[in-house]
């Protein structure tokens, strides 16, 4: 049972979401998808392209409402919700400070945000425009848009998709700077296993669409020790757990 004032998991059970195509063709995008995130954890969601991986966080997010099951937000703290897209949808004609502050509730608008910033290297960006920004700077915005609100969960749809290795690699470590000082419960959808592996305590692997879970890999390596060897190792471990996965 859980205690009063303890923080709940993030508890997703949904039996059916399905679509209608423009032909009138019934899709089944999800079936049976049960999983747990516990409180303060980062877990991945990954699985095949197409597979129903934005359906589960846009159901979680409360933009899709028409599905069978149910599914139970982390509580306490802010209890808040922070999401960070494959674009990250800042306002044009705002700059990046006004981007971040308008994330946040009234009243708490002139929060000091120097260390939010300073992690994220953007305390010489923050007067900017987005259309000033490069993709890289303009993820980063999105990343202090999204923890400024200090969210009792945060949901990130494939946020260094289209971006060339290299930007995405120093993104992906400023993340977890960012996540480290900032912790909050975190759901991250990819398809991409090392980013995965590199990022996550857990992988909830997902099956073909429907998309259900097939299994659950503990990354059991610490964060600061998942150097390029690590990484390949924990990707043949994978492998022979899930063979035809990844
Ligand atoms: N609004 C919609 N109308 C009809 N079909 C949809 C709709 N949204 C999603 N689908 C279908 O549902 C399935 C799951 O889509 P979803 O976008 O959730 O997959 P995904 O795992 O996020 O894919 P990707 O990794 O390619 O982004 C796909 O077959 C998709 O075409």
């Amino acid at each position: 049972m859980q205690h009063a004032g303890a923080a709940a998991p993030l508890k997703v059970d949904i039996a059916e979401k399905t679509f209608l195509s423009a032909e009138g063709v019934t899709i089944d995008a999800l079936r049976g998808l049960s999983f747990e995130v516990r409180q303060g954890e980062f877990a991945c969601l990954l699985g095949p392209s197409g597979c129903g991986k934005t359906t589960t966080l846009r159901i979680l997010l409360g933009l899709d409402q028409a599905f069978y099951g149910s599914y139970q937000l982390p509580k306490g703290g802010s209890n808040r919700i922070a999401a960070v897209f494959q674009e990250p949808v800042l306002l044009p004609w705002r700059t990046v400070e006004q981007n971040v502050r308008l994330a946040l509730p009234p009243g708490t608008r002139d929060m000091d945000l120097d260390g939010l910033f300073d992690i994220l290297g953007l305390s010489s960006m923050r007067s900017l425009y987005p259309s000033e920004l490069s993709l890289g700077l303009a993820r980063r915005a999105a990343l202090a848009r999204a923890f400024a609100t200090e969210p009792a969960i945060l949901l990130l749809d494939e946020p260094f998709a289209s971006l060339d290795e290299r930007t995405a690699d120093k993104l992906r470590r400023l993340l977890m700077t960012v996540w480290s000082v900032r912790p909050t419960t975190a759901l991250m959808v990819t398809h991409n296993l090392r980013e995965a592996l590199l990022l996550a305590d857990r992988v909830i692997v997902l099956s073909p669409r429907p998309a259900h879970v097939r299994g659950i890999f503990d990354v059991d390596v610490p964060r600061q020790a998942r150097d390029v060897k690590a990484l390949d190792e924990l990707v043949s471990d994978f492998g022979r757990t899930f063979p035809d996965a990844g």
